[in-house]
């Protein structure tokens, strides 16, 4: 079984392959290297559904998508959908990291939540799309090298530090996993995108 997922973040693809130990994930860029798209909606939901569809139509498969981003309550919901580019066009981990503590500098209310939707998209059928949360605050400096993003930044409302813990234990709590687990839930459409080839041999 093999699932197709159309993201170029090395961390979600990670992210994807354990959460899905048993199919293998394949990254767009391996069947598609030049494959972009812009993303210019203003909601997860949108660009999620952008990325879905433009990698299905040209695989003609079904593809997963995935859009996320960090919301801080404090910031009115920023980066939010902008979350990869929050310093800027072409900015690292490491910018968006700066900048976000220094958003952040002698502010008290530090919630957050981490928001993943993933869309799927089947040919000659509609998408659908499937969200997931994980609440937690953004901690006064990094702590750990794990994860990607802004995970060394983040800990849960359970304590979790996401930079301290493995990929396998943050790959059974987080967002982008709650998401999944509703698109395993959506039992018929799960099924057309795990029994179509994904096209490897391509
Ligand atoms: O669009 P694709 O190709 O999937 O890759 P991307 O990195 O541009 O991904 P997004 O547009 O969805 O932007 C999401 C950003 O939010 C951050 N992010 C998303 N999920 C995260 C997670 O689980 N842990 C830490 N940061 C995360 C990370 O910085 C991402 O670059
Ligand atoms: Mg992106």
């Amino acid at each position: 079984m093999k699932i197709v997922i159309a993201t170029g973040n090395k961390g979600k693809i990670r992210d994807f392959k354990t959460i899905f130990s048993d199919v293998e994930v394949i990254g767009i860029k391996e069947l598609l290297p030049d494959f972009e798209v812009e993303e210019t909606e203003d909601t997860f939901e949108g660009n999620a559904v952008l990325k879905a569809e433009s990698a299905s139509k040209a695989l003609g498969l079904p593809v997963i998508s995935d859009d996320s981003g960090l919301c801080v309550d404090a910031l009115d919901g920023a980066p939010g959908v902008y979350s990869a580019r929050y310093a800027g066009l072409g900015a690292s981990d490491e910018d968006n990291n700066r900048k976000l503590l220094a958003a952040l500098t002698d502010v008290e209310n530090r919630s957050a939540r981490f928001v993943c939707v993933i869309a799927l998209a089947i040919p000659g059928r509609d998408t659908r799309s499937y969200v997931g949360q994980l609440h937690g605050e953004i901690l006064e400096s990094s702590a750990g090298e794990g994860g990607f993003g802004y995970d060394p930044l983040f800990k849960t409302l359970q304590g979790e530090h996401l930079g301290m813990i493995s990929t396998e234990q943050k790959g059974e709590i987080s967002h982008r996993r709650k998401a999944l687990e509703k698109l395993k839930h959506d039992a018929s459409a799960f099924e057309i995108l795990l029994n179509h080839d994904g096209g490897a041999d391509k």
